[in-house]
């Protein structure tokens, strides 16, 4: 390669670039340079090796196309370049082929050389190509003078530099190392150009890279710079809000302070009020519990007097019979006077005119002009005009009983008028035997010995007959039906219930009472006057009750004293004659004017009486029911006849009337929760 001064150095890859081409291939080229270092390194001398070089770059110049040989054609183009004719050409190229096989190998060129140069300093050592040699030498070096071949031996170089001169290839050479010079400068030149470029292209992107980078930062710089300003303003905001949040800390904290304070206050109030309240509770209970004994007090004492009632009555009943009996005495006394004065008048009219005289007896009164007995029946006949037979209760004695079916006066005798009064339930009936005190033993007064005697058995204590039967022959006083003695019940009623029986006339009303109270039926009862009452005490689920029973008139002209014995009934029981459809339909009627007097507070039971005579039914029972269902009330079907469902009816009433007041009871006790009215028929 040549060096950048120019001078060739070597150009050992130029031997190997016609490998395969030439007729000795690879092998053949590298053969020179291999021998040619080993002759470097075994026996050349400096000068020799030069000169080896200068024959191989003259072998290159020869071998133009690189095939690593050089063919006749290749010497013959160097005709134009070197001094030479074809012809001599021609026989360099002969002399130097050894072998003769029309190429020339490296080795056979440079061992041409070699020879040819090495026999000139050894004219002894002669060979083969001597001939070829000494023709060449003729002609090529007898023209240049003998002179110049024995410089020779002193300078190799010199010598060598000679013969190329002679040979022309020196002028070759030289213009060829220019031109790899000039092409070698030119490579340089395109060399430094390219890197120049490169360098320049590089810094430009260096530039242009560094720029985009620069720009980035920039942008990001940009960014971040506006982030730090939103940061900025955000922490002052914060801080704002943080002042802000302070400054309502601080009034916050004062607010709760206040609070607390007020807190504290209204705790210490509020334990003041629940202290009040609790006291205010106490003192309701307290209230609640008298005004529960008063109830019951009072209860008891309208009880009281209701017994004690009962047993006036039964004094008076008692009376009665006394007065009847004496009556009887008396009629005995004046039919024997009657009998003696008959046979007296028989012997003198003077005698006659003595006996009218006597008949101012003290029931003188009660006979009329004509000897009979005027009844309170046809009193009542003149007041009312009633059709049935009245019976008065406790509204008053009955001054005549009928016989049944008769229609006459009966033998009882007349009774003092001013015994007829009408008891309200409201009244205090005997104020006298209050005060009289009625605590008094009943065994005191001869006349009630006997009914307090009467026991009462089972859960319903029912009076026996009494003792001191009516002397009337009519059968039972209607006063004496109303005695229902309770009074030796073995403990005392713990309450009381008014319950009013209403229901039109002849529905049986009475004879259920009397079937209740006494267990008896008594047909052809005489119709009820006015007001009646009984009591009788029941046993409902462990309790003593005592049932104050108001037997009230059915017909129409006592309603308005009906009416007012509602305003204190606990209870009404209406009844209706399943037998008579009449008796039905009046129904809505009594349940209005009960509602009208005590609104829907009362229960109330439905009877339906006579369901003994179902031959006769008018009502199917499913219309009862009905009724009992619209109107929410206690419905039964009973018999005052068979006694069927009498007691059932009434307990049931009476099961329920206590329970509505143990309920009342305790709500009351339960502040703020108002008694609920239950339903009857549940
Ligand atoms: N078959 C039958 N007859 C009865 C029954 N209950 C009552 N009676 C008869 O019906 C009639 C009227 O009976 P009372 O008990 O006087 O009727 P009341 O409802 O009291 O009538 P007033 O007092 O006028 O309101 C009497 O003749 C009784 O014998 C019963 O259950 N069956
Ligand atoms: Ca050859
Ligand atoms: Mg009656």
């Amino acid at each position: 390669m040549a060096a950048p001064d120019g001078r060739v150095v070597s150009r050992p890859q130029r031997l190997g670039q016609g490998s395969g081409r030439g007729p000795k291939g690879r092998g053949a080229c590298l053969h020179p340079l291999d021998s040619l270092e080993q002759k470097e390194t075994q026996e050349q001398t400096p000068g020799q090796l030069d000169m080896l070089r200068k024959a191989q770059e003259f072998f290159q110049t020869c071998d133009a196309e690189g095939k690593g040989f050089i063919a006749r054609k290749d010497m013959q183009r160097l005709h134009k370049e070197l001094p030479l004719s074809l012809e001599e050409l021609e026989d360099v190229f002969d002399a130097l082929d050894a072998d003769g096989n029309g190429y020339l190998t490296p080795e056979e060129f440079t061992a041409g050389f070699s020879h040819f140069f090495f026999r000139q300093n050894n004219p002894s050592q002669e060979d083969a190509g001597e001939q070829v040699a000494q023709r060449h030498k003729e002609k090529v070096y007898q023209s240049r003078g003998n002179e110049d071949l024995g410089d020779m031996g002193e300078d190799e170089e010199a010598q060598f530099q000679m013969l190329m001169d002679r040979l022309g290839a020196q002028k070759v050479l030289e213009e060829k190392i220019a031109a790899y010079d000039e092409e070698i400068q030119h490579l340089y030149e395109e060399m430094e150009q390219q890197i120049k470029s490169e360098k320049e292209q590089f810094l430009l992107k260096d530039t242009e890279r560094f720029q985009a980078r620069s720009q980035e930062l920039e942008q990001k710089l940009l960014c971040k710079e506006q982030e730090l300003e939103q940061l900025t303003q955000k922490q002052k905001r914060l801080e704002g809000q943080c002042t802000a949040l302070h400054h309502d800390k601080h009034e916050t904290k004062a607010e709760n302070t206040k609070l607390k304070l007020t807190n504290q206050e209204l705790a210490r109030e509020l334990e003041r009020t629940s202290w009040e309240l609790q006291d205010a509770q106490q003192q309701l209970e307290s209230l609640q519990q008298e005004a529960c004994k008063l109830h019951q007090e009072k209860e008891m004492e309208v009880y009281r007097v209701t017994e004690s009632l009962q047993r006036e009555k039964a004094g008076l009943l008692k009376q009665l019979d006394f007065l009847r009996e004496r009556n009887k005495h008396l009629r005995d006394e004046r039919d024997i006077c009657f009998q003696k004065n008959k046979a007296a008048k028989a012997n003198t009219a003077a005698s006659r005119a003595s006996w009218k005289k006597r008949s101012g007896s003290v029931i003188g009164k009660y006979v009329d002009g004509r000897g009979i007995l005027r009844s309170q029946s046809e009193e009542e006949e003149e007041v009312f005009s009633i059709p049935r037979r009245s019976s008065l209760g406790l509204s008053g004695y009955p001054l005549t009983e009928e016989e049944p079916g008769t229609g006459e006066p009966g033998p009882g005798g007349p009774y003092p008028r001013p015994l007829r009064r009408i008891i309200s339930i409201e009244e205090d009936p005997l104020p006298q035997l209050l005060d009289g005190g009625f605590e008094q033993p009943l065994s005191k007064c001869p006349e009630e010995e006997e009914v307090s005697d009467q026991g009462a058995q089972g859960q319903i204590q029912e009076a026996p007959p009494l003792k001191l039967t009516p002397t009337s022959p009519r059968g039972q006083p209607v006063g004496k039906e109303a005695v229902c003695k309770e009074e030796s019940s073995p403990s005392a009623p713990d309450r009381l219930f008014k319950i009013v029986f209403v229901g039109n006339s002849a529905v049986g009303k009475t004879s259920f009472l009397r079937r209740f109270c006494e267990d008896r039926f008594s047909p052809g009862m005489a119709a009820t006057v006015g007001i009646d009452y009984r009591v009788k005490t029941v046993n409902v689920d462990d309790s003593q009750v005592a049932l104050q029973l108001w037997d009230t008139a059915g017909q129409e002209r006592y309603r308005c004293i009906t009416q007012q014995f509602f305003r204190k009934a606990d209870g009404v029981i209406v009844m209706y004659d399943l037998t008579d459809k009449q008796s039905f339909l009046s129904v809505r009627r009594w349940l209005s004017s009960v509602e009208e007097a005590v609104g829907d507070r009362v229960p109330v039971l439905l009877l339906g009486n006579k369901l003994d005579n179902e031959k006769e039914r008018e009502v199917p029972r499913g219309l009862g029911e009905q009724l009992a269902k619209d109107n929410n009330l206690i419905f039964y079907e009973c018999s005052a006849y068979s006694g069927h469902n009498t007691k059932e009816s009434l307990l049931h009433l009476a099961r329920f009337l206590k329970e509505q007041e143990d309920t009342v009871r305790e709500d009351t006790i339960q502040v703020g929760h108002p008694a609920k009215k239950k339903s009857c028929c549940g």
